[in-house]
């Protein structure tokens, strides 16, 4: 499911789903990778769903993340997002310990989940982010932690500083575009549909504007032409990118969601 666009290939959306403790840094990853900018303070208690169309490799991939809320989601294992998502990025930070428990209780389970499913699936793809790596006096948790979970669960793993490395950040990203588009086992497992395919509600999603969108947006948008010219990674966001609300009850009414529910 291809097309020829300006500039490149144009293929399917990627769906990555940004899960882990509350406090590690999960917003200012998504918004830093998407914006190329740090923002420091940025809190919100909801879900919140951006779509952007991103340069990988010279093609230009349609991409929506979900930054999942720690505050409202820390108890609750997010079993409707990892139906949707075709990546789970896991962080967690390494000054805070309870946060890297949470990113190997999640780590853990999506494993269990993706073992038991029938199909020779290899969906999500997972990576274990360690992020605050500038916060070195305070590290609790050592590198070699992360690693060690990281190969016990064959998962990509980075150790990075949201707020100081920003190419990391896009390296982080497009490694893990790069390999999810990268068909893994021969049934092709990384099939997709379109899932939040527009910000109208076509398949029946309740999706609400959110008051801090026209901020973001307004970021998102001038993301388009700052980082085109001045990214070397060639991994700009090439479109006018949104934010909206996501609401997790949603989730469940999607028919894709429902399939894989069915097929588990
Ligand atoms: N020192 C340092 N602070 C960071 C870094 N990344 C994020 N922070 C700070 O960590 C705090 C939490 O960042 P958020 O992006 O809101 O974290 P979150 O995981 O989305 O938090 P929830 O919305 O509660 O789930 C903010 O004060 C950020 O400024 C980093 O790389 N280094």
């Amino acid at each position: 499911m291809k097309s020829e666009s300006k500039g490149g290939t144009k293929q399917r959306n990627f769906r990555i789903a940004v899960l882990g403790h509350s406090n590690v840094g999960k917003s200012a990853l998504t918004v830093r990778y998407l914006t190329r900018r740090f923002i420091g303070e940025y809190h919100s208690n909801s879900d919140l769903l951006y779509r952007q169309t991103v340069n990988v490799q010279n093609s230009q991939l349609d991409v929506e993340i979900v930054d999942v809320s720690g505050e409202t989601r820390d108890c609750e294992f997010p079993a409707d997002l990892v139906q949707w998502a075709d990546v789970c990025i896991l962080v967690y930070a390494v000054n805070d310990r309870a946060s890297f428990e949470t990113a190997r209780r999640l780590l853990e389970r999506l494993s269990l989940e993706r073992k038991s499913r029938s199909k020779d699936e290899e969906r999500p793809v997972f990576a274990l982010i360690g992020n605050k790596a500038d916060l070195e006096h305070f590290r609790v948790v050592a590198k070699s932690e992360g690693c060690e979970s990281a190969a016990e669960h064959n998962c990509y793993f980075a150790e990075l500083s949201v707020a100081e490395d920003c190419d990391e950040v896009i390296k982080v990203f497009e490694t893990i575009l790069v390999r999810c588009r990268t068909p893994t086992s021969p049934s092709g497992s990384l099939k997709k549909e379109p899932y939040f395919g527009s910000t109208e509600n076509k398949s029946g999603f309740t999706i609400r504007k959110f008051s801090v969108t026209k901020i973001l947006s307004s970021l998102l948008a001038k993301a388009t032409s700052n980082n085109s010219s001045s990214n070397s990674n060639g991994g700009a966001a090439t479109s006018n990118g949104t934010m909206v609300v996501c609401q997790p009850s949603d989730l469940h009414r999607n028919k894709l969601v429902q399939r894989r529910l069915a097929s588990h």
